[in-house]
């Protein structure tokens, strides 16, 4: 379990504006990496309008020059990550307080980082960086995990929100496919405001882990993907990839 500064019951209880404004409504993330078509500030802050526009409560931004965009144009809250290629199979999540610090000031109302061992020297080093961003830069956080034991010390540590985001994509988890609303549902019954993140692409899901307790649900890819959309249906047609 995490060891160093306990976080006060004040700190903990408070919920703030910006997390209660995500409470029962679709988050969508608005993210497209290196060398994606749609990888340009202005764009994404325009797939940022089209979510606000269809009814979305917040958007989830991946970097300070996004976010800056996304800040700029729209009125929801935005979460802010930066993902880090590591060389892994995957990209490392907000890895340094320096990202958090560089996010808040583009304008990130909610700071995401990942909360799981695989890329950290130790349990501890998440929880300390939880408390570092509540504390040094006022921000809440949102921890992604890919189990209960994970979002529980998340949880322990001071996270504002526990997203399912890093299921299946981790050493503990890697034989998981689809969204995890079992986790989902799990983190609800221990009183985490919980998140449905990661492959939820039918609205069906969504009301899913909201009847499992989840807090909000992200919605990344199936929405803002032209690329994966157009695979999807391309693989209908006889000449489909
Ligand atoms: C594992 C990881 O790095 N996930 C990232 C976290 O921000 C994004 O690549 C995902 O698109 C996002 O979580 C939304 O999920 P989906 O696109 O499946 O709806």
């Amino acid at each position: 379990m995490a060891t160093g500064p306990e976080v006060t019951p004040e700190i903990s209880a408070a919920v703030s504006p910006a997390v209660r404004a995500l409470e029962g409504g679709l988050v969508v993330s608005c993210q497209a990496g290196a060398g994606h078509p749609l990888a340009d500030p202005d764009v994404i802050a325009r797939l940022a309008a089209c979510a606000e526009a269809g009814g979305a409560v917040g958007v989830r931004v991946e970097s300070a020059a996004d976010v800056r965009a996304v800040r700029a144009r729209i009125k929801l809250p935005v979460i802010g990550i930066r993902k880090v290629d590591v060389g892994a199979h995957r990209p490392f999540i907000t890895p340094a307080l320096a990202d958090c610090a560089a996010l808040a000031e583009a304008g990130a109302d909610i700071i995401a980082l990942e909360a799981v061992p695989d890329n950290r020297a130790s349990a501890d080093e998440a929880a300390g960086l939880i408390r570092a961003v509540r504390e040094q830069l006022g921000r809440p956080v949102m921890a992604d995990v890919a189990t209960l034991e994970e979002g529980l010390a998340a949880w322990a540590a001071g996270a504002d929100l526990v997203g399912t985001t890093l299921s299946g994509y981790t050493r503990a988890s890697a034989s998981r496919v689809g969204p995890d609303l079992a986790l989902v549902a799990d983190l609800a019954r221990h009183g985490v405001r919980a998140v449905l993140e990661g492959r939820v692409d039918r609205p069906e899901q969504v009301r899913a882990a909201f009847e499992a307790g989840a807090w909000t649900v992200v919605v990344g890819t199936a929405i803002t993907d032209p690329i994966s959309l157009t695979r999807r249906y391309a693989a209908g047609a006889p000449r489909g990839v």
